[in-house]
């Protein structure tokens, strides 16, 4: 059975129903239900100041509701063995004078029967050398493998993870991402935010998009990125400033910066229709690619339809895609 499988045919780890939490005026959580199952991984995204640490802290029982309810393994937050559930928060700073094997060790010894402290360490990318270094001489990313390491060593059923990654390069990265992927197929149900698209896109059997308080969409990456991703464009970046006449160009089109453009609704005979213009036309480009819309786009609408300008405004993402053609 395929993990997303698996996910479907079981009861919930952690179910939602109506949650809102207000702090005074602000309403950080409004109305959110959801559940994640068994082997799910769930990835929540959205702006800063969107409500997920603050969801994250309803579902493991550190913050209280304000309406609605939160149930894990069928019971309240608090009441939940602690052994079946783990939490890396955001902000985690343990004793910085302890080596990276001693902290690893002191969190297995909270619990009656944790994994083995060198597999954990092995498993995060933890080294001997690392392992036996003082976890304030750590590298920010080395760190953060450390509290990952304290939040497994449990062996929990359900794992929240804060951005997990966030501090880390990109091989560490992909790491941590193998090291979700093969706990949500031993089964773990993991509940994660990102700040990353490409982690949530790679990571997540469903992804919710949480935007000033509310879960305004959910689903699948793909479903999410097909549904609300917008329509493949065709990318071009000429060698020279201000190259294109864009009243002249096959497609209509907008321009980034002084070499970027960008033309949308296009398919591969625009790409061609546009090859064929730029060499008729003699205009220099360093690239041509046929870009297909990926769950950055759907945040990024999103975010714009929400009047969050600034992230709307970061401009066009670079112009890697498919169907490239490079000269
Ligand atoms: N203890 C608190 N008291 C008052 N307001 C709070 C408290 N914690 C969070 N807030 C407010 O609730 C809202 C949601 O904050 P939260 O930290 O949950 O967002 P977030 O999506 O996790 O942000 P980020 O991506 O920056 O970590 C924000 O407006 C924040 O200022």
């Amino acid at each position: 059975m395929s993990r997303h499988a698996a996910a479907e045919s079981t009861r919930p780890a952690v179910t939602a129903t109506a949650v809102r939490k207000q702090y005074g005026d602000t309403v950080a959580v409004r109305d959110v239900s959801l559940d994640v199952r068994k082997g799910e991984v769930f990835g929540l995204i959205g702006p800063n100041g969107a409500g997920k640490s603050t969801l994250i802290g309803l579902l493991t029982g550190t913050r209280v509701p304000t309406e609605g309810s939160v149930r894990v393994f069928g019971e309240s937050p608090t009441a939940v063995d602690r052994s079946r559930m783990s939490v890396l928060p955001q902000e985690f700073s343990p004793h910085r004078r302890l080596t990276g094997r001693e902290l690893v060790s002191y969190y297995a010894g909270l619990y009656p029967d944790p994994r083995p402290v060198d597999e954990v360490l092995d498993r995060v990318g933890l080294d001997a050398g690392d392992a036996a270094t003082a976890y304030t001489d750590l590298s920010g990313g080395q760190q953060r493998r450390v509290c990952v390491g304290a939040a497994l060593v449990n062996d929990p059923e359900l794992l929240f993870l804060d951005e997990p990654t966030t501090g880390i390069d990109p091989a560490g990265r992909r790491d941590v991402w193998d090291l979700v992927d093969s706990l949500a197929d031993g089964g773990t149900a993991v509940v994660l935010t990102t700040h990353y698209m490409a982690e949530a896109e790679h990571l997540a059997d469903r992804v919710g998009l949480l935007t000033d308080g509310e879960l305004v969409r959910v689903g699948p990456p793909r479903d999410l990125v097909e549904r609300f991703g917008g329509e493949t464009r065709l990318a071009v970046r000429t060698e020279r400033p201000r190259a294109l006449d864009l009243d002249a160009t096959p497609l209509d089109g907008r321009r980034y910066g002084d070499y970027e453009y960008r033309f949308f609704d296009a398919g591969p005979d625009d790409l061609t229709a546009m090859l064929d213009h730029l060499d008729a036309a003699d205009i220099a480009y360093e690239e041509v690619s046929l870009v297909r819309p990926t769950l950055e786009d759907v945040y990024l609408n999103l975010a714009s339809e929400r009047g969050h300008g600034c992230i709307a405004s970061a401009g066009p993402a670079g112009l890697a895609g498919n169907a490239e053609v490079t000269r």
